[in-house]
């Protein structure tokens, strides 16, 4: 999918904007404070219905105003049909969600039409912040290519909420061995989805990468599925039972579940500098981006923001020639364009001066 109008309003420091982008290369180059990332940031809601740098809708939302609305018209290449996708946000934490005229109740309808991919100076988080962050690196690509994948894990997530309810009232009732049930069930299939993406192709993506990153490095990249190995999930619930019922919540299962990827043994968050952690999240998104294509054949919109703090030349150079290769439309900020010289080699991009939340583009 690639973004062909975006619009913007009242959103940070932006008051009206409205761009028609590059669909392979953008890059956006303005001083501190011009609103570079506040552009990234309202792309990001029309995919995730929400920030990347906050939790709190009402400190986007431009100072005196009511609310925000972020719109933009996407279109695949060769195909006709054109996507138009809005999204609103008040002072009253009222969300509206706007697909082709019609109002939609889910966030992940947007997620469906529209894969974006973001790279900021939090990205190494993937790797040093907790597991979670892990599961839904592997969720977001099985939600994009597994159909099946999205209304399991919704089913997975109430049967938790409500065992570690029933848990913590000690109620022992039929409900109990129904959820029970339907935990199981659905654990063991979230948790086949993991495993097959992984071993199917999407750790040899990660190190087909990472020997452009890091040709000097090799990662033993494990899944651990969230309970003892060689035991079935309906063993491992009876076997900690009572132990999970005292504490009053489920302490196996795919919610617990984390990637281990080490490197000579050790993991690699304890043995790789900043720069390389950065490479390897580089490496383990441009796998996704590769496996979402091959699998499904849509591209993603990959939102990059100052990719000159978090990479050196060559390593930016390496990143943005693979992203471009990869058919992925480019949003990229940078303070001054000499950051990002080599991109005078592409033709096809569009260069946007940002100054008060206002765009020109350069002709
Ligand atoms: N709710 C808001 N209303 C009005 N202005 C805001 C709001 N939130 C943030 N701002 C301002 O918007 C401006 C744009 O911030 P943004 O982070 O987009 O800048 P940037 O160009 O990415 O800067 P940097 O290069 O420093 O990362 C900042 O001056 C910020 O203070």
């Amino acid at each position: 999918m690639k973004l062909d109008k975006v619009q913007i309003r009242s959103f940070r420091n932006i008051k009206e904007l409205s761009l028609v982008p590059n669909r392979k290369l953008n890059l956006f180059i303005g001083d501190n404070g011009s609103g570079k990332s506040s552009i990234l940031e309202a792309i990001h809601y029309l995919g995730f219905a929400r920030s990347f740098r906050t939790n709190k809708h009402k400190n986007v939302i431009k100072t005196a105003e009511l609310g925000f609305t972020v719109f933009c018209a996407i279109s695949k290449e060769g195909v006709s049909d054109i996507h138009r996708l809005g999204l609103a946000r008040d002072h009253n934490d009222t969300c509206t969600i706007n697909i082709n005229g019609e109002k939609r109740q889910k966030a992940t309808e947007l997620a469906s039409h529209l894969p974006i991919q973001i790279f900021t100076p939090q990205s190494s988080d993937l790797l040093l912040g907790a597991p979670k962050l892990r599961r839904t690196y592997l969720d977001w690509l099985l939600f994009h290519v597994e159909q099946p994948f999205n209304s399991q894990i919704q089913i997975f997530r109430k049967s938790l909420k409500q065992l570690n309810s029933i848990y913590k009232t000690s109620r022992n009732n039929q409900e109990k061995q129904y959820w029970l049930e339907l935990f199981q069930r659905q654990g063991e299939a979230i948790s086949d989805y993991r495993e097959s993406l992984l071993n199917d192709k999407l750790i040899e993506l990660i190190n087909l990468n990472l020997k452009d990153f890091l040709p000097e490095i090799f990662l033993e990249i494990s899944y651990y599925r969230g309970w003892e190995k060689g035991v079935s999930l309906a063993d491992a619930l009876a076997k900690n039972i009572h132990r999970d019922q005292k504490n009053g919540f489920v302490s196996v299962g795919p919610h617990k579940a984390d990637l281990r990827i080490k490197a000579k043994g050790i993991p690699a968050q304890e043995l790789l500098s900043r720069g390389q952690l950065r490479m390897l999240v580089a490496a383990m998104q441009l796998a996704q981006t590769q496996y979402l294509y091959e699998k499904t054949g849509k591209t993603s919109v990959y939102l990059l923001d100052d990719i000159g703090a978090e990479l050196d030349e060559e390593k930016r150079k390496v990143f943005i020639n693979k992203l471009y290769g990869s058919d992925s439309q480019l949003f990229v900020t940078a303070i001054d364009l000499n950051e990002l010289d080599f991109l005078n080699n592409y033709n096809d991009k569009a260069v946007f001066h940002v100054e008060h939340g206002q765009v020109r583009e350069e002709i």
